[in-house]
């Protein structure tokens, strides 16, 4: 039986867990909180991130990670994406003393690191050195936990240089409701799915502030050349921000009332204060720390988002909501053809 590590015990981590124990694995979920895994372990339930739902009772949780870890055949990262490095440093020191596991690292994290504008996978690389694990692989795509939870249908994306490991990985996860297709271009993949969150806010403000379905889709077209460009500017293929990991991810995230990064804009429009809103939700809200990420990339690759950069600017220094969009609106005109050319900051959209 394939034994697989879970690290994260919230919304997405118990549910991707959970739905491995479904397809018959052995899995063991690792959490910080020693109550929520007591619950896991007794009642089956995990009522702060999924209050109405009941989980498999083969489902084991644990607050130790060398207990998590051992005989492991791969470890799947679900924490957020500011706690990503301190854990991937904490799974290195554990592998050290077990040279020979080398178990397949899988990262379901979607977010950028701020100060070293990092992908998700490109921290997990460095900090857990290559001859202790086989390949990393990224799996992403359109997926609330709310409705995989349910057994609702959902199709995801599973990326990795490594071809076997990505095989691999898509075996464990596949069943009638979750499919899982692969794919190479890990940049394009981990880039898409971290900023369609920030642009998932911007779909929130729009709503809150009670504009249209013209508006909404003017955002989503233009926010996904936005990624696009970025991640074209980081190596990416355009064409993997055509795929689940990009159009998919992000229309899902830009029209669910399940999406904390659209239901934190959207409190955001109707007049509510950030850090009120972030304490409320009590979840990870990505896309608030990668906007400011988004906001360093932009500068560093010498690329134009300004949808991302108003987001930004409503984030970090309180700018007002509707002058913002205004300011969007009032650009100089622009040729839609520029869609995918990675574009200098200097001539702006
Ligand atoms: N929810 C969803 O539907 C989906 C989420 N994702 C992505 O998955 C990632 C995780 O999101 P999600 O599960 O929703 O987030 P949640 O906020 O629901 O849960 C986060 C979990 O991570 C734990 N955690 C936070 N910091 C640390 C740390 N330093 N060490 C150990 N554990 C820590 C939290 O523990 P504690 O409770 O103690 O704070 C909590 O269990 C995000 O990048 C998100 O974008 C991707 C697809 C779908
Ligand atoms: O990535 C997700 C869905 O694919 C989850 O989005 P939220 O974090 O906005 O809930």
């Amino acid at each position: 039986m394939t034994k697989i590590t879970v690290l994260g015990s919230g919304s997405w981590g118990t549910v991707l867990a959970n739905l491995l124990v479904e397809n018959g694995h052995h899995v063991l979920l690792w959490g910080r909180g020693e109550k929520e895994v007591q619950e896991i372990n007794t009642q089956h339930t995990n009522r702060h991130y999924l209050p109405e739902s009941t989980l498999r009772p083969q489902l084991k949780a644990t607050t130790d990670l060398q207990a998590a870890i051992a005989g492991t055949d791969a470890i799947l990262f679900v924490v957020p994406t500011k706690a990503i490095r301190s854990v991937a440093q904490q799974v290195a020191q554990q592998l050290t003393k077990v040279p020979e596991l080398k178990p397949i690292i899988i990262t379901a994290t979607k977010g950028l690191e701020q100060h070293t504008n990092a992908r998700i996978s490109e921290i997990i690389s460095h900090e857990i050195a290559a001859n202790l694990r086989q390949g990393v692989v990224v799996l992403s795509g359109p997926s609330h936990a709310e409705e995989v939870i349910k057994d609702d249908i959902t199709t995801l994306t599973v990326a990795s240089k490594d071809v076997p490991s990505a095989n691999w990985v898509q075996k464990i996860f596949m069943n009638d409701h979750f499919r899982l297709y692969t794919n190479n271009d890990v940049t394009g993949v981990e880039v898409g799915a971290a900023l369609k969150n920030v642009i998932a806010i911007g779909a929130g403000i729009v709503h809150g502030l009670d504009y249209g379905d013209n508006a909404k889709a003017a955002l989503m077209t233009r926010g996904l050349a936005e990624m696009t460009r970025m991640g074209v500017s980081l190596g990416a293929d355009p064409l993997t921000f055509s795929g689940l990991s990009g159009l998919g991810d992000l229309i899902v995230t830009c029209t669910s009332v399940h999406s904390r990064n659209w239901r934190a804009g959207n409190a955001l429009g109707q007049g509510r204060k950030l850090p009120e809103i972030l304490a409320d939700m009590g979840m990870a809200v990505e896309g608030v720390y990668t906007a400011k990420t988004a906001h360093d990339l932009s500068i560093a690759q010498n690329i134009d988002m300004p949808i991302s950069e108003s987001i930004y600017k409503v984030l970090y220094e309180d700018a007002d909501l509707k002058t913002e969009v205004i300011n969007i609106m009032k650009r100089k005109g622009q040729s839609e053809n520029e869609l995918m050319r990675p574009r200098l900051s200097g001539e702006s959209e």
